[in-house]
């Protein structure tokens, strides 16, 4: 007999989504051209052409979508605010009726009893900003802090947990350095500066949190735990540089003060000597990290593999998903154990987690089956279970994503819902996987 499983009573159950991946009408009401708008109208940017103009049109169907969540009886709901709705060019003229249709999702949540967990900036940035050199431009700390206080002023009184940045490594290396993802950069002298200015624009957005806000303000990072394939020294070195590259390129700064040193082996002559009052800014205290897991990587040197010098190996027996991406659970517990080894006891809430599988058209009776996703989803609550028992401070834990959505440069194709959306009816439908989540959530964890 398993022990059962314990989650704090209080334990945050929700999903995440992002307001490009869902919302649609991106230019309604007033709003400016995102980063996103601008990359989607790009021919061969997206795949099939594929653009957040409609995508699952939730900035008409909120109202509706909240009633899932209720339906679901999930307890929290982490959503971005678009930049762009709030301020059209970035700064300057504030839109009304952007900071309106996130009043009105808001006090619908809070109607049905869930808590709402805001992430300023799920990168779309405004168009208007990268015209001026977006997150290269050192100024965008001063942008970044002043949309954040207008936010704050607005919905603080009802929103308790508040994130500034979404993955800054998934922004840098996406946007900066391989140019998958907007603004299709590809360059290295970029890339730093773009990473710097980012965790300064968070630590700027945190200092002024602190002068008006009353509750809780954290970063959300992607973590993929990294292992080397051989203890030979070639590789426990390259694995060392991509947990570097990838993990502790944005905890060191924020939690230690200064960035690893193999930064500066990896990037050469593209690393500059960054100013030490940027760390003061940069560390604010946080009051919960936000952790975003995937699936881990297993390291091997490669002398040809630009910049890092890694390549990843393929686990044969793993299952994979459609993102690429192994299914290692694992992989969670290392990453949220380790993350209290190196930076501490501090609240932690996994901000995302979930997985893209093929999923057949739907069965009879409306149902859509997702076995491999369901696996996936008991497989990580059992691992952050094992964390908690590690002396964790687990708060709570969204799946990615609510609704399948717009999977940026990947289109509509990969479907990480636990909700069905027929793109050309916008019906929803509750997968399997939902309905498995639903009575997890209702039995606090129990019921795996
Ligand atoms: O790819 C699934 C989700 C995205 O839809 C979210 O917007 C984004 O926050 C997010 N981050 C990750 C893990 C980091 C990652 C993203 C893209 C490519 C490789 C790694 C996975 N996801």
């Amino acid at each position: 007999m398993t022990r059962p499983i314990r989650f704090p009573s209080n334990f945050l159950w929700g999903t995440a989504t992002s307001a490009y991946q869902i919302e649609g009408s991106p230019l309604a009401d007033g709003a400016g051209h995102s980063i996103w708008t601008r990359f989607a109208a790009t021919p061969g940017r997206i795949a099939n052409g594929d653009t957040g103009d409609v995508a699952c049109d939730h900035y008409r169907r909120w109202r509706d979508d909240v009633a899932l969540m209720r339906q679901l009886g999930m307890k929290a709901y982490r959503f971005s605010i678009a930049w762009s709705r709030i301020l059209p060019q970035g700064t300057g003229a504030v839109n009304e009726a952007g900071l309106a249709f996130y009043d009105r999702l808001i006090d619908e949540l809070l109607a049905n009893g869930i808590e709402p967990m805001v992430t300023l900036y799920h990168w779309d940035l405004p168009a208007a900003l990268d015209d001026r050199g977006g997150w290269l431009n050192p100024d965008i700390a001063d942008w970044f802090a002043a949309y954040a206080r207008i936010v704050f002023d607005r919905y603080d009184d009802r929103v308790r947990h508040w994130v500034t940045l979404n993955e800054p490594w998934v922004v840098t290396d996406g946007g900066y350095l391989h140019g998958t993802l907007a603004p299709g950069h590809r360059n290295a002298y970029e890339a730093p500066i773009a990473s710097h200015n980012l965790l300064r624009a968070h630590g700027a957005a945190v200092q002024v949190y602190r002068e008006i806000g009353r509750h809780q303000i954290g970063l959300v990072v992607n973590i993929e735990p990294k292992y080397p394939a051989s203890d030979a020294p070639e590789d426990v070195a390259a694995t060392r540089r991509a947990d570097a590259y990838m993990n502790r390129q944005y905890l060191d700064p924020v939690f230690l003060g200064s960035y690893p040193a193999e930064l500066k082996e990896i990037f050469g002559p593209a690393w500059p000597d960054w100013p030490a009052r940027d760390f003061d800014l940069i560390s604010q205290k946080l009051d919960f990290i936000g952790i975003n897991y995937y699936t881990r990587n297993v390291c091997r040197h490669d002398g040809a593999n630009w910049p890092l010098q890694v390549a990843p190996v393929r686990q044969p027996q793993a299952t994979y998903t459609e993102t690429g991406w192994e299914v290692f659970p694992q992989g969670l517990t290392d990453t949220l154990v380790g993350f209290k080894r190196r930076y501490g006891d501090m609240p932690v809430y996994v901000m995302e987690n979930g997985s893209a599988f093929y999923d057949p058209p739907q069965a009879a009776h409306g149902r859509v089956h997702d076995p491999l996703r369901m696996d996936c989803l008991r497989g990580n609550i059992a691992a952050l279970a094992a964390a908690i028992e590690q002396g964790v401070d687990l708060r709570g834990y969204m799946v990615w994503s609510l609704l399948d959505n717009l999977e940026w440069s990947l289109g509509f194709a990969k479907r990480f819902g636990i909700v069905h959306v027929d793109f050309a009816t916008q019906r929803r439908t509750p997968k399997d996987s939902a309905l498995l989540y639903a009575r997890i959530v209702a039995s606090n964890g129990a019921c795996l």
